[in-house]
This record gives structure tokens, C-alpha cells and sequence, in this order.
């Protein structure tokens, strides 16, 4: 590690913007400091786009520093138009508060519940009342600046309400409330975040004093190589930490399957992986591209830090099975959560060749053409064993009935006929 976090952070690349980073880095060098991030409970599950600021703030707290977690009961039941094209939906308080006690507690699991305190801005957020809010609070917010701020900007031309407009004086309460109460000094958070971010450094300053220690730090917003957001697999869904729903061996999957041009990047991000560790990686890259060592270990550090090694371990077995097609010694649920991810097609129970079958009767192969040649070939797999032979005949009664068969076309393509 860096002597200092703000080295740390540096040579990772996860700072986007900061309010005086020199003073930040003179702080933090000098003694340490509590900060805190806000996740809003839009959703039951956390996914990986909330990984790279929650990241920050356990490097952090492995520095000594003292994180603080807010979880926006009250802010979520607005919602944050930062980042956001068009208004979102209400949701009900019940939801809410249903998604604010799993957020709740899969940030525990991960994080661990000591050393990371734990607070719902619900708590105060609700007590606030109308005319407070307008005398105490909305008077000190100029019009003029939040209506320049990029989250509302974006906006103007979809239109935005009062409510989402309202929501980074929220956002300000919030840090000033830690602030005041447990000398909070340093809010983090996503590379959309710099303006609530910036509302509540100034909102303290007015309220407290402009020599009053309050800082904003972003991470940058992470996007693929191709300029889509991050955090989606290929077919557009998005990758949960929560293992119901998406199982640890499609997650170790995702990060498994990035190109080069991003995986030193992602470990840096995403790993606690130490700066020697991620050279010799990245050399690798260079070196032996095919082996994938760098995607392996960042599969292997991101896997592990969110589901515990176990599930990494079977990730791997997965893995390594299906690659080779001797999943013979997989047990149910690595099978079930290996099955998930592959296309299924149903298939009736009849016999035919092998063409036939894979052309007419699944549709797996486009053409007789394509077929023939896969086979001629030796990319065709059939439940683990290679068919070169155009005669071969799958007989689902004799031997599948009721059951699946998997299909792996070259190296990566699977496919799981279910047998009706
Ligand atoms: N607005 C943040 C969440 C948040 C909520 C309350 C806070 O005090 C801080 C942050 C987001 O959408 O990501």
C-alpha cells in the first residue's frame, strides 16, 4: 500500500474530482478521519456498479480511517435524478423499507459489521416539516446554482419535478447532519455525484463556518470499452451481489470474460491486489495474453471479496468443467447454477442425426452448412463428448428422455436442449 490514501487512490485512478486535494491529503496524512457514502434503497440487491465507490471506502478504513455508511431510507423514497434521463417512479414506503433492510444487510456481510457504522437518513429525514424545511433549509439553497448543477441540466429538455429537483438539498441535510453530529469530514461517492456532493460542502460551509474541514471526493464513472454503461453482462442484464440473482458463477464469469484493454483498470478498481501484484499481471497480459491470468485473478479477488472462497472455488470448478466438458463430477447446484446462464431451447423427443437435430429440431447451428463444418471441425460437443461423425444420432429416449443435453459448439458456445 501507499504511504498515504490519496497516494493509494492516485495510482489506482479512482479519483475523478475532489474539493482541495491537497488539503484532503494533508489531512489524512496528519490524522485520520471519518467519511461516509449514501446508497439509496432503489432495489433489493446491490450490484457491481456500487462496487467501485464502496471500494474507496474500505481502502479508507484500511488506512484507519473511520467509514460510515448511509443508508437513504428517506433520500431513496425521492430519488436522485443525478445521472438519470427521464423521472422516476415512486416507489412505496413498504418496498423501500424492505430494500433498505437487504441493502442493509448485505453491505454487513460484506463490509463486516465492525468498524463500519451504519445509519438511515429516514431517521432524520422524516422528522423535518414542511415550513422547517422551507425556512431552515431551502433558503440557504440558491435556485440559481442547483439549476446549473449537470444532473438538473440534463434534464431541462425531458422535464424534471420539484421533487427530484429537491433532492440534493436532501442530499446536504444528510452531510450536514454527520458533520455536525459525528464529525463527518469527507463525503465519496460516484462519478454522477459531484454536484450533491458539492451542495453539501457549501451548504456547510454556510452553515457552519467556511473554515469548517468538509470535503467531496468522485470515482469516475466507469464505462466499457465500447461506451456502455458498465456493470451489465452482454445480454443487458445487471450483475447483483446477491447470489439469487445472479449465481457466483455467472458473477465470476463477468469479470472472468473482460478484454484486455480494461482488466488493469478493473484491477485496480475492484482488487486489494497491491501495486506489484497488478505489474506482473499486467505484463502478463502482454506476454501471454491467452492464458487470461490477469481476467483469473480479478475473477478470482472480486469473486471471493463478495461471495467468500467457497463459492469461489466452485465458481472455478464450474469453470474449469464446462471449458474441458467433463462435468460429470459437478454436484446438482454447480450443474443448476452453471445451466443458468446458458440458452435453452426445447427440444422434442425424437431421434435424428446429428445435422438434422441441431439445424431443424433445436435451431442451435443456423445451417446445414455451418453444422457440417463444426463438426468436421471437432467444435461439437455433445454432454461432454466430441462428435465428429455426421451419422451420429441423438435418441432422446434411449438415452436423454426428460433430461438435458448439452450442447457446446467451439470453445465458449453453450447451449442446454431440454428434452420434452
Ligand atoms: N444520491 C446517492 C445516494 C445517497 C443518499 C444519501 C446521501 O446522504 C448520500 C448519497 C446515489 O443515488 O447514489
Amino acid at each position: 500500500m501507499a504511504d498515504n490514501i490519496m497516494d493509494e487512490l492516485a495510482w489506482r485512478g479512482a479519483v475523478n474530482q475532489a474539493t482541495d486535494e491537497a488539503e484532503l491529503k494533508k489531512i489524512t496524512t496528519e490524522r485520520k478521519i471519518s467519511l461516509y457514502e449514501g446508497v439509496d434503497p432503489t432495489g433489493p440487491s446491490l450490484h457491481i456498479g456500487h462496487l467501485v465507490s464502496l471500494m474507496i471506502l474500505k481502502r479508507f478504513q484500511q488506512f484507519g480511517h473511520q467509514p460510515y455508511i448511509v443508508i437513504g431510507g428517506g433520500t431513496g423514497s425521492i430519488g436522485d435524478p443525478s445521472g438519470r434521463s427521464a423521472e422516476r417512479v415512486l416507489q412505496s414506503m413498504e418496498t423501500i423499507e424492505a430494500n433498505a433492510e437487504s441493502l442493509k444487510h448485505q453491505l454487513e456481510r460484506f463490509f463486516g459489521k465492525d468498524g463500519f457504522v451504519f445509519v438511515n437518513n429516514y431517521d432524520w429525514l422524516s422528522k423535518i416539516d414542511l415550513l422547517e424545511f422551507l425556512r431552515d433549509y431551502a433558503k440557504q439553497f440558491s435556485i440559481n446554482t442547483m439549476i446549473a448543477k449537470d444532473s438538473v441540466q440534463n434534464r431541462l429538455a425531458n422535464g424534471i419535478s420539484f421533487t427530484e429537483f429537491s433532492y440534493p438539498i436532501l442530499q446536504a441535510i444528510d452531510f450536514l447532519n454527520l458533520r455536525r453530529d459525528h464529525h463527518v469530514e469527507l463525503q465519496i461517492g460516484g462519478g454522477d455525484q459531484w454536484g450533491n456532493l458539492t451542495a453539501g460542502v457549501d451548504f456547510i460551509h454556510r452553515q457552519m463556518g467556511s473554515s469548517t474541514t468538509a470535503f467531496a471526493l468522485t470515482c469516475p464513472l466507469i464505462v466499457r470499452a465500447d461506451g456502455t454503461k458498465f456493470g451489465k453482462t452482454a445480454d443487458g442484464q445487471s450483475v447483483w451481489v446477491d447470489p439469487e440473482k445472479t449465481s457466483p458463477y455467472e458473477f465470476y464469469q463477468f469479470w472472468y470474460n473482460q478484454p484486455d484493454e480494461v482488466v488493469v483498470n478493473y484491477l485496480k478498481f475492484f482488487t486489494f491486489l497491491d501495486q506489484d501484484e497488478i505489474k506482473y499481471l499486467e505484463q502478463q497480459v502482454i506476454d501471454q495474453p491467452e492464458k487470461r491470468s490477469a481476467q483469473k485473478a480479478l475473477a478470482e479477488a472480486v469473486t471471493t471479496f463478495v461471495h467468500g472462497e467457497d463459492s469461489t472455488k466452485q465458481a472455478e470448478r464450474i469453470s474449469v468443467a464446462l471449458f474441458s466438458g467433463e462435468y460429470g463430477d459437478l454436484s446438482a447446484d454447480e450443474i443448476k447454477q452453471a445451466l443458468a446462464e446458458m440458452p435453452h431451447v426445447e427440444v422434442a423427443n425424437e431421434k435424428a442425426k446429428i445435422v438434422e437435430w441441431l439445424v431443424d429440431l433445436t435451431k442451435i447451428e443456423p445451417s446445414r452448412r455451418q453444422a457440417r463444418e463444426d463438426l468436421k471441425n471437432g467444435a461439437i460437443a455433445i454432454n461432454g463428448e466430441k462428435v465428429t461423425d455426421e451419422e451420429f444420432v441423438i435418441d432422446p429416449a434411449a438415452k436423454y428422455e426428460g433430461k438435458y443435453v448439452v450442447v457446446k459448439i467451439g470453445k465458449k458456445r453453450y447451449y442446454l436442449a431440454h428434452v420434452k
